[in-house]
């Protein structure tokens, strides 16, 4: 089964543990080549490191002896984007994440929800085509995850940005995504794409109100069926 990834959907793999989602990741980063089969990028094969998307992992990569605004900065230095560029970019999503007052803090005197935070701005600050994330917020408190939901979910439709996402967590794959694609696995046979799921809470969501709805039960009783592979077609 084929599949098309447009732009401004955020979409996310969902499948067992081990079924290859971070390998798609990884094959669409350039990092990997798919050892059978394609993937296109902008209609063409990802030939090298592909350098139109950027790619967050559930690691703290932030520098810690640079401040958040110099951590914000680095993609846009090592692109070359001019100076008086930079800092607007920086100002802007800095601000877009909740992080103005935290500006010239080192990641050590930040939060976690904090640091998280600075490492999706640092994501998301260079306009990258396409933004992978690998559970970006696994590991995170669901105090913390909730807000950092949010804080996506918001820079997502304020920037109409395309997000190709990983996670096990249903309530999340839920909440966050315009459609899910399910993978399967079978007794060491090849992974596949079993189904996909469209997520019905619009693109301009209120997550409060999402989690406070009957709907929201529903979309993820029928993620963790089709994930089973007993849903009814
Ligand atoms: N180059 C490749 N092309 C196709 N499949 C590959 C390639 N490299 C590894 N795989 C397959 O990907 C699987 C590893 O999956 P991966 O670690 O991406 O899973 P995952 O779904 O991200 O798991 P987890 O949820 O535990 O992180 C292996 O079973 C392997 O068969």
């Amino acid at each position: 089964m084929t599949n098309e990834i447009h732009r401004g959907e955020f979409v996310t793999l969902f499948g067992r543990s081990g079924c290859g989602k971070s390998t798609m990741l990884n094959i669409v980063a350039g990092l990997l080549s798919p050892i059978s089969g394609e993937v296109k990028f902008e209609g063409g094969p990802v030939k090298g490191i592909n350098t139109h998307v950027s790619y967050m992992t559930q690691e703290d990569t932030l520098l810690p002896w640079r401040t958040v605004r110099k951590n914000i900065e680095v993609p846009l230095r090592l692109r070359k984007f001019k100076k008086r560029d930079i800092q607007d970019r920086v100002d802007r999503y800095l601000e877009l994440l909740n992080l103005t007052a935290a500006a010239d803090r080192y990641p050590s005197q930040l939060s976690g929800g904090m640091r998280r935070r600075a490492l999706v701005a640092r994501s998301l600050v260079y306009d990258p085509a396409v933004i992978l994330m690998d559970e970006p917020f696994g590991g995170i408190d669901a105090s913390l995850r909730e807000g950092l939901h949010d804080e996506l979910r918001n820079a997502v439709e304020k920037l109409d940005l395309t997000v190709l996402f990983v996670t096990h967590d249903i309530p999340e794959a839920a909440l966050l995504s315009d459609r899910v694609l399910v993978f399967r696995s079978r007794d060491g046979a090849p992974t596949y794409l079993a189904t996909e799921v469209n997520i019905p809470f619009g693109e301009e969501r209120n997550l409060a109100e999402v989690r406070m709805s009957p709907d929201y039960v529903d979309v993820q009783r029928d993620l963790r069926m089709k994930l089973e592979g007993d849903e009814v077609s």
